[in-house]
């Protein structure tokens, strides 16, 4: 196990307190849940999308890391509550607020509850790419095919 020591801002007194502080739910989660830092519970009606505050930011100041948001399996699959961005991805030099796009993909009315826990920070390596344009490549047993070019068995 990697572990990093992020810098963190409490944006909302109420982190720490009436809504926990996120944490990792057991030794061996990958994710961090993020919660709703809303003033009231929030309906989302079937096919809506809202941006909800997490009352958090973090500075990952290492241009070798980034975090992702993701959707929380059991509001996706259950309650057709994902992402509208589908996956967020934060910069390592993003100050702001963490957000999370919250969409009903479902045909029900959710409510999102204060503090309620809607999504997942993950800590990713990164790594940025240096260009050496090139006139062709060295083959490859791929080549070009893609898009089902190995078949569907
Ligand atoms: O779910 C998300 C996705 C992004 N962000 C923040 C962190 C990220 O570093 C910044 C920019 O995100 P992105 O680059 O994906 O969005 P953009 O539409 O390209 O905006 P920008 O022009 O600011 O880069 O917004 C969030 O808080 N939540
Ligand atoms: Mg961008």
């Amino acid at each position: 196990m990697t572990k990093k020591t992020l810098q963190v801002r409490i944006l909302d007194d109420r982190i720490g307190t009436s809504i926990p502080f996120p944490e990792y739910a057991t030794e061996g989660s990958a994710g961090l849940d993020l919660r709703a830092c809303l003033k009231e519970p929030l309906v989302l009606e079937p096919g809506q999308t809202q941006l909800i505050p997490t009352g958090l930011s973090i500075h990952i100041a290492d241009p070798s890391l980034a975090a992702m948001i993701l959707p929380r399996s059991g509001l996706g699959h259950k309650h057709g509550i994902v992402l509208g961005n589908l996956v967020g991805l934060i910069d390592s030099d993003y100050q702001g607020e963490l957000m999370v796009s919250c969409w009903n993909r479902g045909n029900t009315t959710f409510t999102v509850n204060v503090g309620e826990r809607v999504a997942q920070l993950v800590l990713v390596p990164v790594v940025q790419a240096d260009f050496e344009v090139v006139d062709e490549f060295d083959a490859s047993s791929r080549g070009e095919g893609g898009f089902g070019s190995t078949g569907s068995h």
